[in-house]
């Protein structure tokens, strides 16, 4: 799947990652009323809009983004009827032509590891009927509980040519928390993050880069310099942009010469660009889709700048 994820971002001359990260408080009232009407203030009008709301952003930006990454949680608080609009939203992109992360972030012991696997990036069995469920392209990986916890998901990145992004070094302002406390003199987080390109090395693409990637906060640039040597073959989620206060120049040193290595995300700083005093002007509400165009080609050139 790295292979197919690079090809995009060549074609596009861009490795930005839209965040399909949707709320209520952002999403223009003219979409929330027009779903409010058709379902009532309920469970299904709020996820109606999150797809209404994701479909318009996806038409505007599909040409120019390699990949989008709809965050789990945003639509699983509206329970089932937002886990629908999560299927439909990943089912949109794809139709479009986009890479999809699924931020997941999943975590738990080998044999329930193989259900998340097997639902999200693999296949699940209905009394010898096999099914594809939500069919993201990779998915977001907690390590915690180590390599057999990992592994159902290695299986199915190689079976059905799948990808991963696994936590190293997290964007908040806690991850050193745990993640910088020195193991044998040695940040933890570093030790993560050569166990990662070491689980990566049996899906390596044609690209040099491996299926198996990682994510490193765009907020901590020394450790982004530092993991980009230790991990030669693994491709970055970097997230922290825009939003988070993180610039291109702190984020620069995750990506290797030739311009690859990492992908960078931001949710909020583009889908709620019509929200932000900078795009009011010439963007209405009704516009807030294009808006996130604009927001797209900034952070392109932005990035490109530094690359
Ligand atoms: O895995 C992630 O994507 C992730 C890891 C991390 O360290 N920090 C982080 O912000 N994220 C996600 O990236 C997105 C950031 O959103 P914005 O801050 O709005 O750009 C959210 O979906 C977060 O859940």
């Amino acid at each position: 799947m790295i292979d197919e994820l690079i090809g995009k971002i060549k074609e596009t001359g861009n490795p930005t990652v839209v965040g399909l990260d949707p709320r209520l408080d952002y999403i223009p009232a003219f979409l929330r009323e027009a779903s409010y009407d058709r379902f009532g203030k309920t469970l299904e009008g709020a996820a109606q809009s999150f797809l209404d709301f994701n479909k318009a952003i996806i038409d505007e930006i599909h040409d120019l983004v390699p990949a989008v990454k709809p965050q789990v949680a945003m639509y699983e608080q509206y329970g089932a009827e937002g886990i629908r609009a999560y299927i439909d939203t990943i089912r949109y992109a794809k139709s479009k032509g986009l890479v999809v992360i699924g931020d997941i972030k999943r975590s738990d012991i080998a044999s329930t590891a193989e259900a998340y696997s097997d639902g999200h990036i693999g296949q699940v069995d209905v009394d010898g009927q096999a099914h594809t469920v939500y069919r993201e392209d990779f998915i977001t990986l907690n390590p915690y509980l180590g390599v057999d916890s990992i592994e159902p998901y290695l299986g199915n990145c190689d079976r059905f040519g799948k990808g991963l992004f696994i936590l190293v070094k997290t964007s908040n302002p806690n991850s050193g928390e745990f993640q910088d406390l020195l193991v044998d003199g040695r940040p933890l987080y570093e030790i993560v993050g050569a166990k990662v390109e070491a689980w990566g090395e049996k899906l390596l693409g044609a690209n040099g880069y491996s299926s198996v990637g990682a994510v490193v906060g765009a907020t901590h640039s020394q450790q982004g310099i530092e993991l980009r040597k230790l991990m030669p073959r693994t491709y970055f989620l970097v997230p922290g942009y825009g939003a988070q206060g993180a610039t291109a120049e702190d984020l620069a040193g995750c990506f290797n010469k030739d311009g690859l290595g990492a992908i960078v995300n931001s949710s909020r700083g583009i889908i709620a660009a019509y929200t932000k005093k900078e795009y009011k002007a010439d963007f209405s509400e009704k516009d807030f889709a294009k808006a996130a165009r604009q927001a797209v080609i900034h952070m392109r050139d932005d990035l490109n700048r530094v690359l």
